[in-house]
C-alpha cells in the first residue's frame, strides 16, 4: 500500500517530535547525575530529582500533542498517571542506548543498581534497556512510542475510550510508515517496537512493587511524585 506519509502525518510527526526535543531534562540536573558522590541514599535523591524534573518534562510534552487538551480533563490526568512510569522507562531507556558522550550511561546504570531496588526487578529492568538500545530507534521513532504510550486508551479510570484511541490510533498509522521508511530492510520492525510496549506494561508492575518496598524503608519522594503515584 502507499508508504509515504501525507502532509498531515508529516505535521502531526514534526510537531511531536520538536515537543519531544523542546522538553529535555534540563542539562544542569542531568550534570548532577556525574558530579554528586556515591551512596544509596545519595543515589536515591538524585534518581527522584531526575524523576520529579522528567515527569515535569513530559506533563509539557504531553500538553504538545496534538488533540490531547482537547480531550476530557479528567481523562488527561488519567492518561498522565496511568502513563508516567512506562514513558520514564522509554526515556532512561534512551539515555542508555544514546551511549551518552559524557559517561550518563555509566553513572546512571551505577546510580539505579545502588539505589535500594530490590535486585529481582535489576533484570528485568537492564533486559529492558538493553532491548530498546537494539532497536536503535531514530528519535522521530523515540517520540511517536512515547506518545502512543500516553494515548493509551485502557488506562484506569478513562471515560472517553474512542476518543484516545482515535488520537492513538493516528500515531500508530505515522509510526508504522516512519518504521517502514527507516527500517525497509526489517520486515517486522514496527512489530517489534510494538511489543516493546508490552514489555513496558510488565515493567510498571514491578515498578508498583519498587514504589512498596521503598515505603517500607521509609524512603520519601517529591509531592509530584506522590501525586502522580498515588504514594503517601
Ligand atoms: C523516584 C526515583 C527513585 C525513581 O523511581 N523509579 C524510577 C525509575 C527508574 Cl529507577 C527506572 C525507570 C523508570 C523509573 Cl520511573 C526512578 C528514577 O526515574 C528516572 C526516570 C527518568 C530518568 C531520566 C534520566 C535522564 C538522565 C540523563 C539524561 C536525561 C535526558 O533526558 O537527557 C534523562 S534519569 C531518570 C530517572
Amino acid at each position: 500500500e502507499k508508504v509515504e506519509m501525507t502532509k498531515e502525518q508529516r505535521a502531526l510527526m514534526k510537531a511531536i517530535v520538536d515537543a519531544y526535543n523542546r522538553h529535555q531534562i534540563p542539562q544542569d540536573v542531568a550534570k548532577k547525575l556525574l558530579q554528586e558522590q556515591y551512596s544509596a541514599e545519595e543515589n536515591f535523591l538524585l534518581l527522584t530529582e531526575m524523576a520529579t524534573s522528567q515527569v515535569q518534562v513530559l506533563v509539557e510534552f504531553t500538553k504538545n500533542i496534538p488533540g490531547f487538551l482537547s480531550l476530557d480533563r479528567e481523562d488527561q490526568i488519567a492518561l498522565l498517571k496511568g502513563s508516567t512510569v512506562e514513558a520514564m522507562f522509554l526515556r532512561s531507556a534512551q539515555v542508555f542506548s544514546r551511549k551518552m558522550p559524557n559517561g550518563h550511561t555509566v553513572v546512571l546504570e551505577e546510580r539505579i543498581r545502588k539505589s535500594g531496588i530490590p535486585d529481582e526487578f535489576m533484570t528485568p529492568m537492564f533486559n529492558f534497556y538493553k532491548s530498546i538500545g537494539e532497536l536503535h530507534m531514530v528519535q522521530e521513532e523515540q517520540a511517536i512510542l512515547t506518545a502512543i504510550t500516553i494515548l493509551m486508551p485502557d488506562r484506569p479510570y478513562v471515560k472517553d475510550h474512542q476518543a484516545v484511541e482515535r488520537l492513538q490510533e493516528t500515531m500508530l498509522n505515522v509510526l508504522r510508515k516512519l518504521c517502514v521508511l527507516q527500517h525497509p530492510q526489517e520486515q517486522q520492525y514496527f512489530a517489534r517496537l510494538l511489543g516493546r510496549l508490552t514489555e513496558l506494561r510488565t515493567l510498571s508492575h514491578y515498578h508498583a512493587e519498587m514504589l512498596t518496598s521503598w515505603k517500607m524503608n521509609d524512603h520519601k519522594f517529591t509531592p509530584l511524585l506522590c501525586e502522580i503515584w498515588d504514594v503517601q
